[in-house]
């Protein structure tokens, strides 16, 4: 039988966490006795249920008393229902019916330790202690084996340090502050081996050829789209997918609620292959979880934009990030119904004009910039776009369809079919890659056909680089090169229009060339940098963090 501290939160319906768990190191059910509320959020552990979940077992652990009883694992089986559990196990407290169990109620046993006949009786040697949980209504209705063990932890060989908030968080200044966390079993002799976590200085790395600037001070306070704030810079953290789950990705970010603030853990080997951590800490206007929903995302982002447009302004919301990691499920969300920011917006802009007597109308296009070339992707990307300055410098996108929409349903129908004729790809990191951006326009129209008011949704091109491509050819490669200047381009013209700079180089690219217009005058902008969680993608989380946070910096 298995024993591992996977079987004890699969038990209590925390088992999605359990990669996390092992990252920030506790990885034996052990551990789980050390743990304080402060820690939960370092491990993933954010809803109220959850945390309730987890505190039970956090309890139940402790009440176990695991170091008296010379056993450092607990492990969960069996997980059967009460009623099952009963007959097998009547009576309180008791041994069970091989003799070689004890059978404990936890309804007596709440919140204190377990009886200590259960404790101190110790049948370990040889054999091993059995507790049977019965709390009704708790999620903890399984049977609980501990299993006796070689290690003990005594004097000789004490346990590792509790994992708390102050040990993972508070800020190491040099290398003697190393902080030490459990870590993931290496072999019997490293158990109780602290790994040293260093906090990352600089921030270096890939970073589309721009050089470093003095990081912005971690305090500076950033009043989101309030008066004179014109971007505004969040990043959304997306939780491990089912099949990041099935193939053991560890969750490597951490976003402490309430600091607007993503931690990522890169996982490090030093030369005579000592494994470290090693921290990077990243300040935005807003930082949204895995536990985040797109009403949540909306409200602190696209929300403000729409306000803005709605009062005549222009504005522009961009998702940005590496393939996969969850920029058209922000944007269009997952369900067939379509709960992303689009439909979000749509819904509020519709609601706004039907409460007001002004005959405004709405008006959606949809095109995507593919290796430099606008498409349309509401005539089948059969026509191609040009993008052109009038006299007035006023850039025109000619030959681009508008339809015009009446209801939040017969947008969003527009918007799906635009995003099925979307250009695909195969990289290295997603099967289905976007290989272009998608700009989706919603503009209002006075009924002399004057815009009042406009906002861009840009689900920008997944920011891989090209060395990520399976099989690169000069295809994937040209498409690497074009997203990766466009991605440049945006951020120098992000930093001049903060800047108030006479040039704007808007030309360096057709995306930031279409967009010209949202780039001068009042306009707002929002960025959304989507990043995965797993340590597989440590490295493009790093470099959407890194990008991100110059296009903050450069405000
Ligand atoms: N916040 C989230 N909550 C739950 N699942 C999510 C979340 N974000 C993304 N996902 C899931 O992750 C997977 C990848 O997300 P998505 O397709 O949105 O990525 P993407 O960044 O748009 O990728 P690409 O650039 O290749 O189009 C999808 O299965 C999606 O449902």
């Amino acid at each position: 039988m298995t024993v591992c501290l996977y079987n004890c939160l699969s038990a209590a319906g925390l088992q999605r966490h359990y990669s996390r768990f092992t990252l920030m190191g506790v990885y034996r059910a052990a551990h789980l006795s050390t743990l304080s509320m402060e820690d939960y959020p370092l491990l993933g552990v954010c809803s109220m249920e959850d945390r309730a979940r987890l505190f039970q077992l956090v309890q139940l652990v402790k009440s176990l008393d695991l170091r008296s009883l010379r056993n450092d694992d607990i492990g969960i089986y069996n997980k059967c229902d009460y009623e099952e559990d009963n007959e097998l196990f009547p009576s309180n407290n008791s041994f069970s019916p091989d003799g070689k169990a004890v059978v404990c109620d936890l309804r007596q046993s709440k919140n204190s330790k377990l009886n200590e006949r259960s404790c101190s009786c110790d049948p370990l040697n040889g054999q091993s202690i059995q507790l049977h949980v019965t709390r009704e209504s708790s999620v903890l209705n399984s049977h609980i084996r501990l299993v006796p063990k070689s290690e003990t932890f005594n004097k000789l060989n004490p346990a590792p340090a509790a994992v708390t908030s102050e040990s993972l968080i508070n800020k190491p200044s040099a290398q003697k502050d190393r902080k030490t966390i459990f870590r993931k079993k290496k072999s019997p002799a490293d158990v109780t081996k602290p790994t040293p976590i260093y906090e990352a200085k600089t921030t270096a790395g890939y970073n589309y050829g721009l050089p470093l600037s003095p990081p912005q001070a971690a305090n500076k306070k950033v009043d989101i789209h309030g008066e004179g704030q014109r971007i505004s810079v969040c990043v959304r953290k997306r939780p491990l997918t089912l099949a990041e789950c099935k193939r053991g990705e560890v969750d490597v970010v951490t976003t402490p609620s309430g600091e607007c603030m993503a931690v990522v853990h890169e996982s490090k080997e030093a030369v005579d292959l000592t494994e470290y951590i090693l921290q990077h800490r990243y300040h935005f206007d807003q930082v949204f979880g895995e536990e985040s929903s797109n009403e949540e995302v909306y409200l602190k982002t696209a929300y403000p934009l729409v306000q803005h447009m709605l009062s005549g302004g222009k504005a522009t919301c961009f998702a940005y990030g590496q393939t996969g990691a969850g920029k058209t499920h922000t944007m269009l969300g997952s369900s067939p119904a379509g709960t992303g920011l689009y439909a979000l917006a749509v819904r509020d802009i519709f609601a706004h004009l039907s409460a007001t007597s002004a005959s405004l109308l709405v008006y959606v296009s949809f095109f995507e910039i593919y290796c430099g070339q606008l498409y349309d992707l509401l005539e089948h990307r059969k026509r191609r776009l040009f993008a052109r300055e009038d006299g007035k410098k006023v850039v025109h996108i000619s030959g681009l369809r508008d339809i015009r929409v009446d209801s939040v349903s017969s947008l969003l129908e527009v918007i799906s079919q635009g995003t099925a004729e979307r250009t695909q790809g195969t990289s290295g990191v997603n099967p289905l890659s976007s290989r272009s951006h998608a700009l989706l326009q919603i503009q209002l129209r006075n009924l002399n056909h004057q815009i009042a008011g406009r906002i861009w949704f840009v689900d920008l091109a997944g920011s891989e680089r090209a060395s990520d491509a399976k099989e690169p050819n000069k295809q994937s490669r040209m498409e690497g090169a074009e997203i990766n200047q466009s991605l440049l381009a945006l951020k120098e013209c992000i930093r001049s229009l903060d800047k108030e700079e006479s040039h704007t180089p808007f030309r360096q690219s057709k995306l930031t060339q279409v967009l010209k217009d949202s780039f001068v005058g009042d306009s707002k902008t929002c960025m959304i940098a989507n990043i995965s969680p797993g340590h597989s993608a440590t490295e493009h989380t790093l470099n959407t963090l890194r990008y991100a946070d110059r296009v903050k910096e450069l405000r």
